[in-house]
């Protein structure tokens, strides 16, 4: 490798990492969620710094606000995308947004278990089974209300 291909290597590199910065500087002017959880994320790693924390229940903490912030990019993503390719309505798109905006609640709710685990703690000495019962409750009641609910169409069905 010479000098100036080395160099032109680092100017692609730059010029990649500016433009992957101005991606997230425009969808942070354009989505509202996105500062929503931008917001949220800051205030929840702030209040991480006046409490007596892990090592381990930090990384969780960035690891929940980095997530869901990354989610919320990849939704707006898919409601671009899906808008690019037809603005007319259609269930088959519907779906892909609501999908992907269920990705997003997903997320959050994980996070929302971390903060409640870890927070918890920390703020009111709380045990982990709030958090515990919070993330089963998601976990086994989201498959539940969806078996229950295509029982109760079959039965209308029946009718
Ligand atoms: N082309 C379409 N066909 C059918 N349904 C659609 C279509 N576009 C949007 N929808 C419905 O409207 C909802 C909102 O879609 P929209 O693209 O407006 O996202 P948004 O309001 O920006 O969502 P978010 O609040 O997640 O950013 C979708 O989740 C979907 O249910």
């Amino acid at each position: 490798m010479n000098a100036k291909s080395g160099q032109s290597d680092l100017n692609n590199l730059i010029k990649s990492f500016i433009n992957a910065t101005e991606g997230l500087v425009e969808a942070f002017k354009q989505e509202r969620n996105l500062r929503l959880h931008f917001l949220i994320g800051t205030i929840v790693l702030i209040i991480s710094y006046f409490l007596d924390l892990s090592n381990e229940e930090i990384l969780w903490l960035i690891f929940a606000v980095f997530s869901v912030i990354g989610m919320e990019l990849l939704n707006t993503l898919v409601e671009v995308l899906m808008d690019l390719y037809s603005e007319n309505h259609d269930v088959r798109i519907k779906f892909v947004k609501d999908v992907s905006a269920g990705m997003v609640l997903w997320y959050s709710l994980f996070a929302v278990t971390v903060g409640l685990i870890i927070l918890g703690r920390a703020i009111f000495n709380w045990r982990n089974d709030i958090g515990r019962l919070f993330a089963v409750l998601f976990v086994v009641g989201l498959p539940l209300i969806s078996i229950l609910g295509g029982l109760r169409k079959r039965a209308k069905r029946k009718n």
